[in-house]
């Protein structure tokens, strides 16, 4: 491997870095150099636990040989074809493999480059849909607090996360949110999905009695909500989204960026919660996070009603430059070959009551004021420390990569999502390293 891939340079001032506290990082670099299966090697040669997926997109584990010889074939064969009026064989075959693991009757997939292009293409795609079926009027979008939906303007705008819209101005208009489902009060150290709080989705029906249905396109939620520290929906919420939104013809979008490809231990959240939303809007492990994709899942009647007028006029005035990118493809063909062949789709359902328990065994620890889980995915929320909230989880962050240990922060709350080829043992590990960081940390 050529050193240009491992040796940090000495002047990092060049790359603005995302989402990140650039000044301190660059004043103590954390670097990453190589990763196989569960671990990262880092730039000092310290092997470090992935107890996120790297960023809850690493579903098959790291550097899979499938996926690697996959991206290899194809960069030396078809490196890349205009996505717009021309095609290429492989991501037809992507299409139709994602179709055979999709929700019954979303028979159709428009590719994108993330997770905030899908949610930017749904949107569009909703309120498209309702102007091609002659009810133009219906521009309205429902989000819900503390939603994630990416960082484009359709995104922070139905999203909920305050530090990420405050900063960008008015946003789009015509945008409502739904309450969010985090009542720490009623469903505190719930194991799995809580027991209260279903009613919270009638706030639609009085955002429909305000705006009257035909002024409104469609509601937008993660069924589980990663970004902002891991909120569960209330057992029954999503049935009666989905009832509500069936009632008044607006649609419903899943945002699966997260939930998508196994990570509740279901194809998807859909499965999971046997809920079947219009459109779902998925990423990160349709290609295991090694080449940016994203998939846009829709249904067959919201495809069909696109398909009208002169046969020789664009039907969707809408894509990108790397939509359906060839090697991108490559990538998500060998990511699907890893995950059937070693039931990664459904691994985490076997694996869930192990994660559970063991990460229910941090109640007790100090700060610990909460602790979530759903299929592989946990929350621990500490108590922030009076007048710098963040701070706490961050120092637990950066202890557990001292320690060996890759977790996530988002406020003061840690998120787990590990790859989902994680071994009982390794959750033990994990486990432990978080443990042990909460009785290191003030
Ligand atoms: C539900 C959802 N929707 C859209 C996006 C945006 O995807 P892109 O980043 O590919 O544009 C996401 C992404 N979610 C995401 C991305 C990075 C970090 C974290 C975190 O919680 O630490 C979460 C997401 O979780
Ligand atoms: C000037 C300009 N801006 C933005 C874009 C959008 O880029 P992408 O298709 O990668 O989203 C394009 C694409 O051709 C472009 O020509």
């Amino acid at each position: 491997m050529s050193n240009r891939l491992k040796v940090t340079p000495n002047d990092l001032s060049a790359f603005w870095m995302p989402f990140t506290a650039n000044r301190q990082f660059k004043q103590a670099p954390r670097m990453f150099v190589s990763a196989k299966d569960m671990h990262y090697t880092t730039s000092d040669g310290r092997k470090v636990l992935d107890g996120t997926a790297g960023l809850w997109c690493v579903n098959a584990g790291h550097c899979r040989p499938k996926i690697t010889e996959a991206i290899q074939h194809q960069a030396a064969e078809l490196d890349y074809a205009p996505a717009f009026q021309m095609g290429h064989p492989i991501v037809f075959e992507l299409a139709n493999r994602l179709v055979d693991i999709a929700p019954k009757g979303m028979d159709h997939v428009f590719f994108t480059n993330s997770g905030s292009e899908s949610v930017e293409t749904a949107l569009k795609m909703a309120i498209a849909y309702h102007r091609v079926k002659g009810e133009g009027s219906r521009t309205r979008l429902i989000g819900r607090e503390r939603g994630y939906h990416g960082v484009n303007f359709g995104g922070i705008s139905v999203g909920g996360i305050v530090t990420n819209r405050k900063m960008f101005g008015t946003l789009l208009g015509g945008v409502d949110h739904l309450p969010h489902t985090h009542l720490p009060e009623k469903n505190a150290f719930s194991k799995g999905v809580p027991e209260h709080g279903a009613e919270l989705a009638n706030e639609l029906e009085r955002l429909v009695t305000l705006h009257d249905a035909s002024t409104i396109a469609a509601v937008i939620v993660e069924p589980v909500a990663g970004s902002t520290g891991v909120i569960l929906p209330p057992k029954g919420y999503l049935q009666k989204l989905r009832e509500i939104c069936t009632k008044h013809g607006i649609l419903l979008i899943f945002d699966e960026v997260i939930t998508g490809f196994g990570r509740l231990g279901a194809p998807f959240a859909a499965d999971y919660f046997g809920v079947t939303p219009d459109i779902m809007t998925t990423a990160k492990g349709v290609s295991n996070g090694v080449i940016p994709m994203g998939a846009v899942f829709v249904k067959k009647e919201i495809h069909d009603a696109f398909m009208t007028g002169p046969e020789h006029m664009i039907e969707f005035f809408h894509g990108y430059t790397y939509s359906g990118n060839p090697i991108a493809c490559a990538a998500a063909l060998g990511t699907l070959d890893t995950y059937k062949e070693e039931g990664l789709l459904t691994r985490g359902e076997e694996l869930a009551p192990y994660w559970e328990d063991a990460l229910h065994s941090l109640k007790g620890e100090p700060h610990v004021i909460d602790i979530r889980n759903i299929g592989l995915i946990g929350a621990i929320e500490l108590a922030p420390i009076a007048g710098s909230p963040t701070k706490r989880a961050f120092s637990a962050f950066v202890k557990a990569f001292e320690r060996g240990a890759l977790i996530r922060t988002t406020g003061d709350i840690i998120a787990l999502s590990p790859p989902l080829i994680i071994t009982k043992g390794q959750i033990n590990e994990l486990i432990d390293h978080v443990r042990d960081v909460l009785r290191s940390i003030d």
